[in-house]
């Protein structure tokens, strides 16, 4: 396996300082004066003949006659516990080869994820979810708030493009079979988040309640109600039988705290196992002498990773000034729906099937095929043997390669017959 943390794994990893033996601790790095001698602990005399051997405990201040002058040391002395961390991130390599481009994809969509916290976070000081004030706080953002406009618009763009980027990470750790074996948990993360970040964009897109996102919010949670117990699921979402206040308040409450929370805890596990695995190379690549070589994670990679954090930035702020989404009408319950109503463009491969299997009982079973694609989808790491035995499985490629004409060809017939 072409695996650039081969050494790592096989024990060549930097050798972890020891951790101080209780009462006798060392300095953590060279140059950090050596701790006071702890005092001996004197032995308990036996009482009623039993022998208690002493309790052993740390010195609580082991460099306090330290006089440490380096920043190095400092921090060494105060964080000795991620020292061997350090370490590593400092030794870790990644392979270079002609698919290296790919695997920035990752760092990328965790960078429109970050500008979607911090944003988020400042939408929220003036937001407010309810069905009376979400719309005027929404227009106020946008109009009165200094730079309230921008860090809307960088929401929204940052929100598309965190999902395009998830789009193209998936598909490219697909192709590269970087769900092989031992990743499949990468893969099986991978694919919760995905299905969060998909949540994250429809609970955010009623938040202005705006005409479009209501009607598109109504149709889109009308869909789940054809499977046996869906009805009941989409009750609790709406918290009623029609889109209302009710529902808007719950989509904001998923939206900043359960999304966050979930996406979060998922995230912390799959970039844990990025650090445990290091990144793959393709199949065969190491056999056959295409890699080019290994470069530092630290700093060329990361170096690398904040070249295209930057320019995706830039794209974000063109697109939030030229394209400036648009704030609509206010969502009015009782007018009729305006024609044309179709959700955000992630879900109109989704949307088009729903339309296509228009027979009678089509949309129960236009779910029942969806959520089996989606299936075997996620489990694919377990079904592609070939894979894991280090072997070329060009099935699993056309498979891919199906998926991804099935969702292209889809949701450009949704944009041909209904426009952006
Ligand atoms: C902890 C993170 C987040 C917080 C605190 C947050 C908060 C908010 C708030 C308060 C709004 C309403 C203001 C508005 O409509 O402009 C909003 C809207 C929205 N959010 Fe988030 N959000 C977060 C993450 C995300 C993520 C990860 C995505 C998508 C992948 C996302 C997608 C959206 C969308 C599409 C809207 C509607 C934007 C619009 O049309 O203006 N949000 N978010
Ligand atoms: C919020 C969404 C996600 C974030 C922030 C994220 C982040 C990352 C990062 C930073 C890496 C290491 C760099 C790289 O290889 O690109 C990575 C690797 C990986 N991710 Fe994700 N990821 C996300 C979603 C997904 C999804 C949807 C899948 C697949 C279903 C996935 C599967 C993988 C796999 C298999 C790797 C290992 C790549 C390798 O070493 O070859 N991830 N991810």
């Amino acid at each position: 396996m072409a695996e650039n943390n081969e050494n790592a794994l096989a024990g060549n990893a930097p050798a972890k300082p020891k951790p101080a033996a209780p009462g006798a601790a060392k300095p953590a790095v060279p140059g950090a004066a050596k701790p006071a001698a702890p005092v001996a602990a004197k032995p308990e005399a036996p009482k009623g003949g039993v022998y208690k051997p002493p309790v052993e405990r740390p010195d609580p201040n082991p460099y306090k006659d330290s006089r440490c002058c380096s920043f190095n040391a400092w921090f060494a002395e105060r964080f000795q516990v991620l020292v061997p961390v350090i370490d590593y991130l400092k030794k870790k390599e990644v392979p270079k080869h002609r698919h290296s481009f790919w695997y920035y994809f990752g760092g990328l969509t965790l960078f429109f994820f970050l500008l979607q916290i911090i944003t988020g976070l400042l939408l929220l000081q003036y937001y407010k979810p309810t069905e009376a004030e979400a719309y005027a706080s929404f227009v106020f953002i946008q109009k009165e708030v200094s730079y309230g406009w921008l860090i809307r618009q960088v929401h929204a763009w940052s929100a598309n493009l965190m999902v395009f980027s998830v789009f193209i990470h998936m598909f490219s750790t697909f192709f590269l079979k970087s769900y092989r074996k031992p990743r499949e948990l990468m893969w099986l993360s991978g694919s919760v988040l995905f299905v969060l970040t998909l949540g994250f964009g429809f609970t955010g897109y009623l938040l202005p309640w705006n005409e479009i996102a209501y009607f598109a919010t109504q149709v889109g949670t009308e869909v789940p109600k054809v499977v046996p117990g869906g009805a009941f699921f989409v009750d609790i979402l709406r918290g009623g039988e029609q889109v209302t206040g009710e529902t808007l308040t719950r989509m904001f409450s998923l939206h900043v705290v359960l999304l966050p929370g979930l996406l979060l805890l998922l995230l912390s596990a799959h970039l844990l196992l990025v650090q445990v695995f290091g990144t793959s190379a393709p199949i065969g690549y190491k056999e056959s002498g295409r890699i080019k070589g290994y470069e530092k994670f630290f700093p060329t990679f990361l170096a690398k990773d904040a070249i295209g954090w930057i320019l995706g930035f830039v794209l974000i702020i063109y697109l939030a000034v030229v394209f400036p989404g648009e704030i609509g009408l206010k969502a009015d319950p009782l007018s009729p729906a305006p024609l044309g109503i179709k959700p955000e463009w992630y879900f109109w491969a989704q949307f088009l099937l729903l339309k296509d299997f228009s027979f009678e009982n089509g949309e129960f079973y236009a779910i029942i095929f969806f959520t089996v694609g989606a299936i075997f989808w996620a489990l694919v790491p377990f079904i592609d043997k070939r894979a894991s035995r280090e072997e070329k499985s060009p099935v699993f490629t056309i498979i891919g390669i199906l998926y991804l004409a099935a969702l292209l060809i889809n949701t450009y017939r949704v944009f041909a017959e209904y426009g952006l």
